[in-house]
């Protein structure tokens, strides 16, 4: 049958999204119970972009950050390369925006610190995200975000990737030296992004918005948009800020996380770097050991090895029941 490399492993459920070349389903992890996101991309259909799908695998592996998706298990076939992911609850950050009409500033606020913390992050791991975006921002069952890069546009920043040539990213999203196709720097790109996101929280809809690509493009490249009269003065100050045509006189990440806009009611800068510890969870350890039938010091050097396998995922998702206060027991198959 289909998906036969998954059978005992996980039961799949709906589908919860495609794009381009893959498709996401719910799935269960059969020894945990947990839900988990399964990214299915078939090899022939990815064709010279199959590479890509290796370079952000790898990349995830160590993008291990609690504002963003994390990778459980790569699972690959002849046809096929499934991704088993952090499954997030309640959906994309698009949905929330349009039910609500638009945000509140303190609890846009929120969002945005979660926001910068992610993007803080992977530019601190030497990489930019290029298609930041709420469609790309999932929320979980406690309201966090989750940053997401569904369309494979994230990027190692070294070397001559530094000037990157590739259109990547929806157009609204997309800064001005990005659609003009000049040389440009990625985490550069990636501030404008978060300065139209911002404006996208608290307005509800985009500063640039045509539905004619060519008008889209002259307005974004224009810089000049409309604040409408709800906005705080810091607010309009700090997406002006963000908002700058000229790349080099844009806000750097390291200024934005320590902006009074977003220091308003902690006074502290944003919380950037990763909750995750290096060392092995106890419980989780000794649960996996009586499973397996192996000494702790055994599961703990295969733990170790983080292969991505099944006994990583089933680690990681042992480890996600003990942080949410569920007890850490593996279900015992029959
Ligand atoms: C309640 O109903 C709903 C409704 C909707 C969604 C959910 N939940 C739900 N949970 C999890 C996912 C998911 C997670 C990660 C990846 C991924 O591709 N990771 C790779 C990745 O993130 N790289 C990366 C990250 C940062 C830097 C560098 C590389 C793909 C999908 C999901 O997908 C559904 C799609 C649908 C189309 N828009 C985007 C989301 N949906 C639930």
């Amino acid at each position: 049958s289909q998906y036969a490399e998954l059978r005992g492993l996980y039961h799949l459920r709906e589908t919860i999204g495609s794009g381009g070349f893959a498709k996401v389903k719910l799935g269960y992890h059969s020894l945990t119970g947990e839900k988990v996101a399964i990214k299915i991309m078939d090899k022939r259909a990815l064709g010279d972009d199959l590479p890509r799908v290796k370079t952000e695998i790898e990349a995830m592996k160590n993008l291990c950050h609690q504002h963003i998706c994390k990778l459980y298990q790569v699972i690959e076939t002849e046809q096929k390369v499934y991704m088993i992911l952090e499954y997030c609850p309640e959906g994309e950050l698009f949905d929330y925006i349009v039910s609500k009409d638009r945000l509140a500033e303190d609890e846009a606020r929120i969002f945005f610190r979660q926001i910068v913390s992610a993007v803080a992050y992977i530019h601190s791991q030497g990489y930019a995200h290029r298609d930041l975006k709420p469609e790309n921002l999932l929320l979980d069952e406690d309201q966090n975000l989750k940053l997401i890069d569904f369309g494979l546009c994230a990027k190692p920043q070294g070397g001559m990737e530094n000037h990157l040539y590739t259109c990547c990213g929806s157009p609204a999203y997309a800064a001005p030296e990005l659609i003009s196709g000049k040389e440009y720097i990625g985490s550069q790109a990636d501030l404008w992004s978060m300065g139209i996101l911002l404006y996208a929280l608290l307005c509800g809809y985009l500063p640039f918005d045509d539905e004619k690509i060519p008008q889209l493009y002259k307005k974004i490249q224009s810089g000049k948009y409309e604040n409408p009269p709800w906005l705080s003065e810091e607010s309009k100050t700090l997406m002006s800020r963000m908002l700058q045509v000229d790349p080099q006189s844009r806000l750097t990440i390291k200024q934005l996380i320590s902006h009074p806009w977003l220091t308003k009611d902690t006074n502290v800068p944003v919380e950037w770097r990763s909750k995750y510890k290096r060392s092995l969870d106890e419980d989780c350890i000794t649960e996996l050991a009586v499973h397996y039938g192996k000494t702790k010091a055994e599961m703990e050097r295969d733990v170790t090895q983080f292969k991505f396998d099944y006994l990583t995922s089933s680690y990681f998702l042992l480890l996600e029941k003990k942080m949410k206060g569920r007890p850490v027991r593996l279900l015992h198959q029959k």
